[in-house]
């Protein structure tokens, strides 16, 4: 691939000039140093895994070949709807309720990230969905930490170093958030970096959850909130102007707050891929309140391009508002969500928007140091990978 002439010129602080080669090549993007903020441990499993570990415990799943199962996570997942779509998490959460079943998950986890160039995770699961073996919420957090610094240690030997932290997770729908964002505070010195609230998103606003972010707050712990994949701005505004929440998860509904003469970006009648608008098409875009907030104040999304187009928030990776709003200077980060459900990882994810966006490497470079800048990790370690594994990379 090659600079194209619709690229934004660099501004001052952007370290590649337009003139360098940017071509990237399949080899390239498997060795670049990623960081990944939004992949759930629960969405992640190796079908393999999946099928030993049911076979072990007699939980019957829908396919008895690794190909079968892979297919069919893809294919259940791919329902256009969310709902349906986290239906297929019943047969990952199945292998997850014992200690030695956690930490395996787990270990493989960082070993898959690791193997593909990612250097820093942060890795996300509800530990309340893990209790029907009999496990105490503390084991469930404990088992994952012991199985990730495994990994750790593993990939280290590998040769490939990672630093992997977890975000505990409430889901929406049940009343336990207070008591989580408890246990996530609890482990906060052994590996829990922060919080988040997932599941499904219609029907279930964040202020449901206001008593655990306000403790949260209280206790200087960092949060993020999915908001703005199956609902739209209120859910964002709620997610950020009444909870607090430092980052966005998704966020992608946020394209409903930029217009152009009145009308929506996504509603425009001539749909040309947002990798070909020229500047001038750029600068028409008016920011809605909430989207100028959301932009001014660098808050970050967690943008998951091919989780979306499964659950039906883009209909494909060049209509994805990823490259819309990473054009127009948000803080956007590129996630994986549930690489089994999505058959994918941090690769593929660059590759697609590579191949189908109009991307380069100085878009992967971009928000590969966004995502690290926005890590819930101290700020001197952030800086330490940007400086001396990051920038080295892509400005090499
Ligand atoms: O994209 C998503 N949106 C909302 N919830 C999700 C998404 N992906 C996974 N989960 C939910 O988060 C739980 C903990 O990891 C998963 O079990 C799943 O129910
Ligand atoms: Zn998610």
């Amino acid at each position: 691939m090659s600079l194209s002439a619709c690229q934004p010129s660099p501004r001052k602080g952007h370290t590649v000039p337009e003139t360098q080669d940017q071509t990237v090549d399949h080899e390239t993007i498997r060795v670049a140093p990623k960081a990944l903020l939004h992949d759930h441990l629960d969405g992640g499993l190796r079908p393999a895994t999946v099928l030993e570990l049911s076979a072990q415990i007699g939980h019957e799943l829908p396919a008895d070949d690794v190909d079968g199962l892979a297919e069919w996570f893809r294919a259940s997942a791919d329902s256009g709807s969310l709902v349906r779509y986290l239906e297929t998490f019943d047969h990952t959460i199945a292998v997850m309720q014992t200690a030695e079943g956690l930490r395996r998950v787990a270990r493989e986890c960082v070993e898959d990230l690791a193997a593909d160039g990612v250097v820093y995770a942060e890795s996300r699961y509800a530990p309340e969905q893990h209790l029907s073996q009999g496990l105490s919420l503390d084991e469930v957090v404990e088992a994952v930490e012991e199985g990730i610094r495994e990994g750790e240690a593993l990939a280290a030997e590998a040769g490939r170093p990672i630093r992997v932290d977890t975000l505990v997770t409430a889901m929406r729908h049940a009343a336990k958030s207070r008591e989580i964002a408890e246990l996530a505070v609890r482990h906060r010195d052994a590996g829990v970096a922060g919080f988040d609230i997932a599941g499904a998103e219609a029907g279930f606003p964040p202020t449901r959850h206001l008593d655990a972010f306000e403790y949260l707050r209280r206790e200087n712990f960092h949060f993020t909130i999915h908001a703005g994949e199956a609902f739209g701005l209120p859910s964002i505004w709620e997610a950020i102007q009444w909870c607090g929440a430092e980052r966005l998860g998704h966020g992608v509904r946020l394209v409903d707050d930029l217009t152009i003469d009145g009308v929506p970006v996504a509603e425009l009648d001539d749909q040309v891929p947002y990798a070909e608008w020229t500047e001038e098409q750029l600068a028409s875009v008016q920011l809605g309140r909430l989207a100028a907030y959301v932009r001014d104040r660098r808050i970050p999304l967690e943008m998951c391009p091919s989780s979306n187009l499964q659950t039906g928030a883009s209909p494909t990776i060049a209509a994805h508002p990823i490259t819309l709003l990473d054009r127009l200077r948000f803080r956007v980060t590129l996630n994986t969500d549930n690489r089994l459900m999505s058959g994918t990882s941090m690769s593929r994810e660059m590759e697609l928007l590579v191949a189908e966006a109009g991307w380069d490497l100085r878009h992967l470079r971009r928000v590969t140091v966004n995502a690290m800048k926005s890590a819930f990790l101290p700020f001197d370690q952030r800086l330490d990978i940007i400086e001396n594994q990051i920038k080295p990379f892509y400005d090499g």
